[in-house]
């Protein structure tokens, strides 16, 4: 089936695609198109994931997928959170948005350093489809005193995956695809569609 892949994260893109292709999807990427991201006016994942399906459905007439997605640390009451993308203020600044993490982790007295990504990841059939598949996926891990590696986007340089001793920006794109919180939910969509069909 051909879909939008309704992001423009090249993070997102590069490792979404190879496993939507293995689940028999062309995702076909919306920068392809041409049209404006959808304004992520939502209060929570599963709406902000909504919103971005539905533009992409509307602008193209396809089946459009959608991931909202962030970084949940404890110790800053689950900041970044929802704006993950835009805590330091610029969207995509990766490097700001750490050094906020780290400065405001910086400034706690031994602070407990528990975190974990989350995804949400909506299926649109149509701009109108009543019944979206929804699938979600956590990622449990630490936030690390400084950044570590250079691979993947975001905030992987400082997110240590207790499981294999490293940061998530030191792990292979394959491997981390495989753990994540975002393969995670993909991996439940994927049961979903088979039990839906
Ligand atoms: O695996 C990840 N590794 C590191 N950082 C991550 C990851 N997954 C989400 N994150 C952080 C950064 C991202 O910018 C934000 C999601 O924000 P989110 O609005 O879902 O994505 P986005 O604005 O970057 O792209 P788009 O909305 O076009 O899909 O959370
Ligand atoms: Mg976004």
């Amino acid at each position: 089936m051909r879909l939008v892949l309704a992001t423009s994260n090249k993070g997102k893109l590069a490792e979404m695609r190879p496993i939507l292709a293995e689940t028999g999807f062309d995702a076909v990427p919306q920068s392809e198109f041409g049209f404006a991201d959808a304004e992520e006016t939502g209060h929570t994942f599963v709406e902000n994931a909504l919103l971005k399906a539905r533009n992409a459905c509307r602008h193209t007439g396809l089946p459009a997928l959608a991931d909202d997605s962030g970084l949940i640390i404890d110790a800053l009451d689950g900041a970044p959170g929802l704006i993950s993308a835009h805590y330091a203020g610029v969207h995509g600044d990766a490097a700001g948005n750490i050094a906020k993490v780290l400065a405001e982790m910086a400034a706690l007295e031994n602070p407990v350093r528990t975190a974990r990504f989350y995804s949400c990841i909506v299926l649109l059939k149509h701009a109108e489809d009543p019944q979206p598949i929804i699938a979600e996926g956590i990622w449990h891990g630490e936030i690390l005193p400084a950044p570590q590696g250079d691979g993947g986007f975001g905030y992987d340089p400082i997110f240590f995956d207790p499981e294999h001793g490293c940061s998530a920006a030191q792990l292979p794109t394959e491997l981390k695809s495989r753990i994540s919180h975002r393969g995670r939910a993909l991996a439940q969509l994927r049961e979903k569609l088979a039990t839906h069909a």
